[in-house]
């Protein structure tokens, strides 16, 4: 079978896997709409006839007329219910083909496939067509087949009345049909040309709009400039659509004139025909509505079939996504991590982020040994978040090995190893949901636990503020959203809060409690948002929550990790030395000047009570 035959069927069977009795039904309407046009046109011509012959009986003319009323009623109701099967079918089939998106997205458990542009493009492509090509299929294929019988039942009235002209109509609507399938590919090709263009249109509109970046664009004016782009963007893809239409016009041009000159030179015929007695009065009606008749099947029949095509074509994408290989090699028997119990070791850890990327980290060893707490320090771009993300195998190291109890990361499921770990990333996630579901989607399991969720919020230093909320853990954490409303429940919609970055920190950090007693905690960056007093109080809860567990702590305040059990200082994606505070101080290197600038900003707050302190290893965050 071919990939756009394969495609055909799969799309098929998500049609009928979606619905089977509205397809049924479906395909019943199509049918019964398909000979009403033929039975019309031929109940005219007998009427016509018998009038016509001066021998009009009563029962046959109302014979007729009842027949032709029911067909009235029939076309008049039929075209809506049609509608409505197709589209509830539609909503169908687009539910279950999002649902089979998102889940082969979740195939993916690493991230590089998230930061590869051409996957973005891909799924923009099959998020439009996946759920919308099945649909179109099936509806395309009751179509045709509609179309074909309304088109072979006037054809074959047509052959009563004229073989050759039947051949004449027929045969001009085949270049149509060579056109319109290449039109189709066009079009195809060109939607996947302007995908990148278009996703940077909606980005920037997505832009214009967004909260967060609200704020800087108005103070540093930049709307216009932005809004600019967007619609270079969008001109850009407009010219490439109206280059499509355009050839498309003037093909369809020359084809519709050849069908429309056929046609033409077939009544001139008929009707001579009729005047000078060779032909019945009533084979001009029937001519007419034959004529008529065909060339809307053969055009529909163009429609319906380039339809199929190009979705066919673009359903391509969201195959391409179903049964994309996953990023990451899971091996068909992973082997079990198990609690650690002696530690986790990187052994010459070499990582880049693609080949077109410089190292990141370049042999890099280190060891996290079991009970322990280990802090990772080092200037911007040293390779700390890396680590982290190694860690939790979102990525595959290029060369070298990690190791959890001497078992290599490699071959085990990334799912088990990450159920084995807390973490706070550098840039944790704000959720635009209730507070309760930012702190339960830490663990999915306490999602409906408003105890345990209140613990960990209280751990982490954020239950009075939520308790305050308008509606405590129930209030909507944003205010691009308000809470769902039940139809059935009158009253104002729920008005959502924003909170100040070092409580977003705070929930974040009650997040990763939530997980409870894991293997290993990571946390990169836990307070950089918070205040004085708040950053001891956790920090103050770190220590208690780590003592006599694996932990990686991540901080530019070294402060917070000088009584770390022991202190790696990265720089350029290696190690540059390790040890206690007290032996990196007594060192004299990398940490100990760090430290002594980090100690003079704070003397210098002393003496100069306004002074800007260097509290960080760098000042560019
Ligand atoms: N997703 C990514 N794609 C490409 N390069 C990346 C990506 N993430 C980080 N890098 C690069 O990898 C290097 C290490 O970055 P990393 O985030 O690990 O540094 P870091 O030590 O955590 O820095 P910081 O203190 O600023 O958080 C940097 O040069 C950075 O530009």
């Amino acid at each position: 079978m071919t990939a756009r035959a394969r495609a055909v069927v799969t799309a098929l069977g998500m049609a009928w896997r979606a619905g089977r009795g509205l397809t049924i039904a479906f395909a019943v309407l199509s049918t019964l709409m398909a000979v009403l046009p033929v039975t019309i046109a031929w109940c005219t011509k007998l009427v016509l006839d018998e009038i016509a012959a001066g021998r009009p009986g009563v029962g046959v003319t109302a014979g007729l007329g009842a027949v032709l009323a029911g067909c009235g009623v029939l076309t008049a109701l039929g075209p809506q219910i049609v509608q409505y099967v197709r589209d509830e079918s539609g909503r169908r089939i687009g539910l279950a083909a999002q649902d089979r998106l998102f889940r082969a997205t979740e195939r993916f458990v690493g991230l590089a496939r998230f930061e590869d542009p051409a996957f973005h493009d891909r799924i923009r492509m099959a998020q439009q067509h996946g759920g919308a090509t099945p649909g179109m299929v099936v509806s395309a294929a009751l179509g045709t087949a509609r179309t074909a019988m309304t088109g072979a039942g006037f054809l074959v009235s047509l052959v009563t009345i004229s073989p050759w002209m039947a051949a004449l109509v027929l045969g001009a609507a085949v270049p149509s049909l060579a056109a319109e399938l290449w039109l189709s590919r066009r079009r195809a090709a060109m939607l996947w040309g302007i995908g990148p263009v278009e996703r940077r249109e909606l980005f920037f509109g997505e832009l214009l709009v967004n909260v967060r970046a609200a704020k800087e664009l108005r103070l540093f004016g930049t709307g216009a400039h932005l809004r600019g782009l967007m619609n270079a963007y969008r001109r850009a893809a407009n010219a490439e659509r109206s280059r499509t239409d355009r050839r498309e016009l003037g093909v369809q041009a020359v084809t519709g004139t050849t069908a429309a000159l056929a046609a033409g030179g077939g009544l001139l015929w008929v009707l001579v025909s009729a005047a000078n007695g060779t032909g019945a009065i009533g084979d001009v009606a029937l001519f007419v509505a034959a004529v008529a008749g065909v060339q809307a099947a053969v055009s529909g029949l163009v429609v319906e079939l380039v339809t199929v095509h190009q979705q066919v074509l673009l359903f391509g994408h969201y195959l391409a996504v179903l049964h994309a290989e996953p990023d990451l090699p899971v091996p068909a028997r992973p082997r079990r991590t198990g609690p650690l119990r002696r530690g986790i070791e990187l052994k010459d850890v070499w990582f880049r982020y693609s080949p077109g990327h410089p190292w990141a980290l370049r042999g890099l060893t280190l060891t996290i040994p079991y009970g322990t707490a280990v802090a990772l320090v080092g200037r911007n771009g040293a390779g700390k978040s890396t680590v982290v993300k190694l860690l939790c195998r979102m990525y595959d190291p290029e060369r070298g090995s990690i190791l959890w109890d001497g078992i290599d990361l490699r071959e085990v499921d990334p799912a088990e190893l990450r159920a084995r770990i807390g973490a706070v990333f550098q840039d944790y996630m704000e959720y635009d949901m209730t507070a309760a579901e930012n702190i339960g989607l830490g663990d999915l399991a306490a999602l409906d636990d408003r105890g345990r969720i209140e613990a960990a919020a209280r751990r982490a230093g954020v239950h009075g503020v939520v308790s305050r909320l308008p509606r405590g853990y129930d209030t909507m954490l944003s205010r691009v959203f308000g809470g769902l409303v039940d139809p059935a429940e009158d009253g104002p919609t729920d008005v959502g809060v924003h909170l100040s970055g070092g409580q977003w920190q705070r929930v974040a950090l009650a997040r990763a409690y939530l997980r409870g007693e894991r293997d290993l905690l990571i946390l990169d960056e836990p307070s950089s948002g918070l205040d004085a007093e708040a950053e001891h109080e956790i920090h103050q809860g770190l220590r208690e929550h780590r003592r006599g567990r694996t932990s990686l702590l991540i901080s530019h305040r070294l402060g917070a990790v000088r009584d770390a059990d022991h202190i790696v200082v990265l720089d350029g994606g290696q190690v540059a030395e390790q040890g206690t505070h007290t032996e990196l101080l007594a060192r004299g290197g990398i940490y100990a000047r760090l430290f002594a600038l980090q100690a003079e900003g704070y003397r210098q707050r002393e003496d100069h009570t306004a002074a800007a302190p260097h509290d960080r290893l760098s000042g560019a965050r």
